[in-house]
């Protein structure tokens, strides 16, 4: 691949900064943007959007992939191709075992329930995240008024088959979340696993920060501007963490 020109993020080198933020949704891009100085809104393409500024003086990019572990890795790997070395995923992710709505949950680890990371390297090799860039997540995350869980994600791909209590699988979702709970799983996404692998295997640093936005066990959802306020939290922790 062209290193002047990603073939999605349709941007250079010159246009990424060396630490860069993963959200799925593309709203939270305009929020960063105003957290940021100087902001550059560089090319788009297949909703991907991806914005480059300054925060607290360090330059950020954040980058906006929508949902699912596939498209996820595209958007790492181009951005780790154009030079980024840390990555911080900043998503929501549903509640597993004892987690409550409105936690920043910091990933320690994660199970491979997707199938992407195994393009990378084999199912033998753990999903971990950066070890140094994870302690400054977790340190910024303290330092806000939220509170903060730690713990194992479970990711998958299967939105409707592996992760809500939807038919026909409702019955082996709720068995599957019952036995992470009791593994210690803290909380499920669709992204985490597959970036941490991604990012060993290209050589570059990861970490995953996520808002609990969705009780596993009843399905509640938060909204409004409880919604809004948590995640305006999150990316502001979570640019405090790579602008340390
Ligand atoms: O809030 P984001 O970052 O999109 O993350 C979570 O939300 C989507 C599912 O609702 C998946 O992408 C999941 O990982
Ligand atoms: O239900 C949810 C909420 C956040 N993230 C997910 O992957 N699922």
């Amino acid at each position: 691949m062209s290193t002047t020109n990603a073939w999605y993020l349709r941007c250079g080198r010159q246009d990424v900064a060396e630490r860069a933020v993963l959200v799925g949704d593309r709203g939270r891009v305009a929020i960063a943007a105003e957290l940021m100085q100087d902001v550059h809104v560089l090319g788009e393409d297949r909703g991907l959007t991806t914005a480059t500024g300054t925060y607290r003086g360090t330059r950020l990019t954040v980058s906006a992939f929508g949902m699912g572990a596939p498209i996820a890795a595209v958007v790492m790997h181009e951005l780790a191709d154009l030079g980024v070395r840390e990555f911080l995923r900043l998503g929501t992710v549903m509640t597993v075992g004892d987690t409550r709505l409105g936690e920043l949950v910091v990933a320690h680890g994660a199970v491979r329930g997707e199938s992407t990371s195994a393009s990378y390297l084999p199912l033998e090799f753990p999903a971990v995240p950066d070890l140094p860039l994870t302690a400054r997540v977790e340190a910024a995350a303290r330092s806000g008024s939220r509170p903060v869980r730690t713990g194992i994600y479970g990711t998958f791909d299967g939105f409707y088959t592996q992760m809500t209590d939807s038919e026909p699988a409702v019955t082996s979702v709720r068995r599957g979340r019952d036995d992470l709970a009791r593994r210690g799983v803290v909380a499920t996404d669709m992204e985490t696993s597959a970036l941490f692998v991604v990012a060993r295997a290209l050589g570059v640093a990861a970490a995953s920060l996520c808002l609990a936005s969705v009780d596993g066990a009843d399905q509640r959802r938060m909204e409004g501007t409880d919604r809004t306020d948590a995640e305006a939290d999150l990316l502001r922790v979570g640019f405090d963490a790579l602008a340390a």
